[in-house]
């Protein structure tokens, strides 16, 4: 199937691949590149206030010279000077050069102030005067989302998240419950294997699944999210990857080349979490070596340790520190 549009629970329809200004600085060049999505075919934009290229983004979408309706038009509240929701999307507006919005998110639920359900209130009014055709979030956990929940009269329409194979583990039940309320997901950082994490177990599958349909790495991950069923938030400067990115809707892959990725993110996800552990227990280790090390050196106890300081503590946390170190190159 190629990309399509997903209805949103109030009835809308949203398009499935969108392309995001987070990257693209500001000036001519992203409004360049802007305009270079669209005329490749992206028909959804997806920009936040603190991307701070709104007005450039507003510039390409003006000089498209498409109507309105062909275009969808996503923008965030992040919060910026510390301005109002009501306020913040009629900055928005004011400088994308539009009257609506399709889609209006709360970027992150810190942003939410004073609390979640007042902030929404806040969004609700923004629907209700027209500003936003939809309204959603961002980053929501689903203990947020519970406390949204209990007390809005208009449900998101969607929760845009991180999502790529070295998160879809830990993501899975948020997707699950959002998919369960009637909520969209947008899946963000979908490419970070390839630009973040390259070398990871993820690389085999896409690789042998890339050369298998003759097709490139990035377009296999985005077929991955669209399998998912959510909405693909990606980005690129060059005209080529935002054609191949297109064309990946036609790419479908089997449960099988689904259930190869993901095992491989899980792969890859204990390794990190493993890496973790590793990492502090040897920097503990390190801090101990070096107390230990001062206080043999100085010949004193410090009461509040209440540790027997001898060169052979400082000798036995160094090795462990060591051990520890070599265990997380391993890793
Ligand atoms: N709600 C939120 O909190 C967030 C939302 N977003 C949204 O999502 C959008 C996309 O986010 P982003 O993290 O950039 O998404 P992606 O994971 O889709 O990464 C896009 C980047 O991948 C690079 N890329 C593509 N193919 C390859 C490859 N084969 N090897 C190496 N690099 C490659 C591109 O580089 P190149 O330009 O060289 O082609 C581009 O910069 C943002 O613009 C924003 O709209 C993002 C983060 C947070």
């Amino acid at each position: 199937m190629p990309w399509d549009v997903i209805k949103l629970n109030d009835g809308t329809s949203i398009p499935n691949i969108a392309f995001g200004t987070w990257t693209l600085g500001n000036g001519q060049q992203s409004t360049d590149k802007v305009d270079q999505a669209i005329s490749v075919g992206f028909n959804h934009i997806d920009t936040a206030q603190s991307y701070r290229n709104e007005y450039e983004a507003g510039i390409a979408i003006k000089e498209s010279g498409l109507d309105r309706n062909d275009l969808y038009i996503t923008t965030k509240y992040s919060g910026l000077n510390g301005l109002d929701i009501e306020t913040s999307i009629n900055n928005s507006l004011n400088n994308l050069g539009v009257k609506y919005v399709d889609l209006y998110l709360i970027h992150h639920p810190r942003l939410a102030q004073p609390d979640i359900p007042t902030a929404w209130k806040q969004m609700e009014k923004v629907k209700a005067d027209g500003l936003a055709k939809s309204i959603g979030v961002s980053n929501f956990q689903i203990a947020d989302l519970e406390i949204l929940l209990a007390s809005a009269k208009v449900k998101p329409a969607a929760n845009q998240i991180l999502l790529h194979p070295y998160v879809v583990g830990r993501q899975t039940p948020l997707i699950q419950y959002a998919f369960d309320n009637n909520i969209a997901i947008e899946a963000y950082s979908v490419l970070i294997p390839l630009t973040h994490q390259p070398g990871g177990p993820v690389d085999g599958p896409v690789k042998d699944i890339a050369t298998r349909l003759d097709v490139k790495p990035e377009q296999v991950l985005l077929a991955w999210a669209k399998a998912k069923g959510v909405i693909v938030v990606t980005s690129s400067s060059k005209k080529e990857r935002l054609e191949g990115y297109l064309a990946a809707g036609d790419i479908d892959l089997t449960p099988e080349d689904v259930n190869n990725i993901d095992n491989a993110g899980a792969i890859g996800a204990r390794r990190m979490t493993a890496r973790t552990v590793i990492r502090r227990a040897a920097i503990a280790a390190l801090i101990v070596a070096v107390i230990f090390g001062i206080c043999s050196y100085m010949g004193f106890l410090p009461s509040m340790f209440l540790l027997h300081i001898s060169q052979s503590n400082a000798l036995i946390a160094t090795v462990v520190f060591f051990i520890l170190l070599a265990l997380k190159l391993y890793f």
